[in-house]
């Protein structure tokens, strides 16, 4: 009999109950999204048909869209028993709520299945084309829900399959259009952390970052207030603004918003659409109408952020040195160079240090360059781990670094310098032939009192004067230039 060591068993134990409290995690998450949806959109439901608002569908598929565990058995399972709950909760008679929960599902694995064969970064509102496939995603979920929700509609409620085909087409495809964006782009942090990014966003919201919201509420009020069918596309201008100024989750919250704003003002009579019958030609148009041109702005905030990430990833390309991951020589110098213009006046000091490691020609000629390498890399991290975030480190070329130092006394300096080049001696950095190799570093130190009117040039240049004196006087040594 095959005996499990108890090491094993031990991990396999916390691995179930891992697995059993993830499935826990996900019931609960999908039972009670689904639940609360389904009470919000019956609870709301309209004697007019053009206020519908029924967000479970849509918040089910974005939920299965960002986290596809949850498209299995168990989610699948809680998300009928949250459509069931809510319906009997409200006094839903058994054979409608079935079937109209079954039309609901259709229009979900509808939607699942579609996503899962679009490239990651649409699941996620993270690339243009993601709006495309949106747009053509929401189609045929709405299609897929529409069929069998108006057979049902036909069969329980008595109206005929076209007018119900229509009335459960749109008000799918509407809500999908509008809530889905929400659920899939919204960012991915532990309840706690919502409320607290909130209240920063809020203790942070300037005059000119509200602007474009505050634009936002003139255009709506001032579509209202002029009325007939155009007065539905006065916050476009206002929307895009947003979409320039905010990310795209927050974007496609406020387009969310507005549209609701724009369906109740429908409702109210604001734009001259009649509301007599409740699946009228001109009511559905309208309700489609406003969700559509929600998509443009959702467009260019998408493209905004794609673009600003590109811009981004560019220019640490550009800034930083691919090999070690510090900044690059000219980059190093541009900030070294602002930051002591910051620092000027200021009377708190600033050191410079030179740093180069010792032999390293020996390293690459005994070891071959590739171990050259990951000693490198391992001798930028090693520096930048050893110095604070707010000091400056950068390669300015082969075995050569150097690093800025602010608000630092000259004690500190020479502190932190012999720290370093302790630590580099002991340590040793592991390269990709197995094992580990020893080096040592010299290092040469500037330290001034006040940076104005020092350039970065003239500091490196006595820091280096320093660092050959270190050489000289046999490496492995920290020298302070005297100023
Ligand atoms: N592996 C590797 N070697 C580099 C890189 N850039 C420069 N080198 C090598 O670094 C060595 C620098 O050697 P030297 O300038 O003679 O200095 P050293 O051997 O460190 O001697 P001292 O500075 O006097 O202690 C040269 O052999 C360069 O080819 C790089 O990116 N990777």
């Amino acid at each position: 009999m095959p005996t499990t060591p108890p090491s094993s068993s031990a991990a396999a134990t916390s691995g179930s109950s891992l697995g059993a409290a993830v499935l826990r995690k996900d019931v609960a998450l999908v039972f009670s999204a689904v639940f609360l949806a389904a009470l919000l959109g019956i609870l709301t439901r309209p004697s007019a048909y053009l206020a519908a608002f029924w967000p479970a569908n849509a918040v089910l598929l974005g939920l299965m869209v960002r986290e596809a565990r949850l498209a299995r058995a168990h989610g699948w399972i809680s998300a009928i028993a949250g459509y069931l709950a809510a319906d009997f909760l409200t006094g839903g008679k058994p054979l409608p709520t079935l079937a109209l929960t079954a039309a609901n599902l259709c229009g979900v694995v509808a939607g699942v299945w579609l996503y899962a064969r679009v490239v990651p970064g649409s699941r996620r509102l993270q690339r243009p084309l993601a709006i495309l496939h949106l747009y053509c995603v929401t189609v045929v979920v709405a299609l897929a829900a529409g069929l069998p929700g108006g057979l049902a509609s036909a069969h329980f409620f008595g109206s005929s399959f076209s007018s119900g085909f229509v009335l459960w087409v749109s008000a799918e495809w509407v809500n999908a259009l509008l809530v889905l964006p929400v659920v899939i782009s919204a960012p991915t942090l532990p309840w706690r952390r919502w409320a607290a990014v909130a209240r920063a966003e809020l203790r942070q919201l300037e005059w000119e970052r509200a602007a474009p919201l505050l634009a936002l509420l003139a255009a709506q009020a001032a579509g209202m207030w002029v009325g007939g069918p155009g007065g539905v596309a006065f916050p476009v201008a206002a929307l895009l603004w947003c979409a320039l100024t905010y990310t795209v989750f927050t974007t496609a919250l406020i387009s969310f918003v507005s549209c609701t704003v724009q369906f109740a003002g429908a409702a109210a009579g604001f734009f001259d659409v009649p509301l007599e019958p409740v699946h009228a030609h001109s009511l559905v148009s309208i309700r489609l109408g406003i969700a559509l041109l929600s998509l443009g702005p959702l467009a260019v905030a998408v493209s905004n952020a794609s673009r600003a990430e590109a811009l981004a990833r560019l220019d640490r390309a550009v800034s930083h040195d691919h090999l070690t991951g510090v900044l690059a020589r000219g980059a190093f110098l541009s900030h070294a160079g602002r930051l002591l213009n910051r620092l000027a006046g200021e009377g708190q000091g600033v050191a410079v240090l030179m740093l180069d490691v010792d032999h390293f020609k020996l390293v690459n000629d005994r070891h071959g360059h590739a171990s050259g390498d990951a000693v490198l890399a391992g001798f930028a991290a090693l520096a930048t781990s050893a110095l604070r975030p707010e000091d400056l480190v950068g390669r300015l070329g082969g075995e050569e670094f150097a690093a800025v130092l602010p608000r630092t006394s000259l004690d500190d300096a020479m502190h932190v310098a012999d720290r370093l080049r302790a630590r580099v001696a002991e340590e040793g950095f592991e390269v990709a032939r197995g094992g580990t190799l020893h080096v040592t570093v010299s290092i040469g130190l500037v330290r001034v009192d006040d940076a104005a009117g020092m350039s970065i040039e003239t500091l490196l240049a006595r820091a280096d004067e320093a660092l050959y004196r270190a050489k000289a006087q046999g490496r492995n040594a920290v020298v302070r230039a005297v100023v």
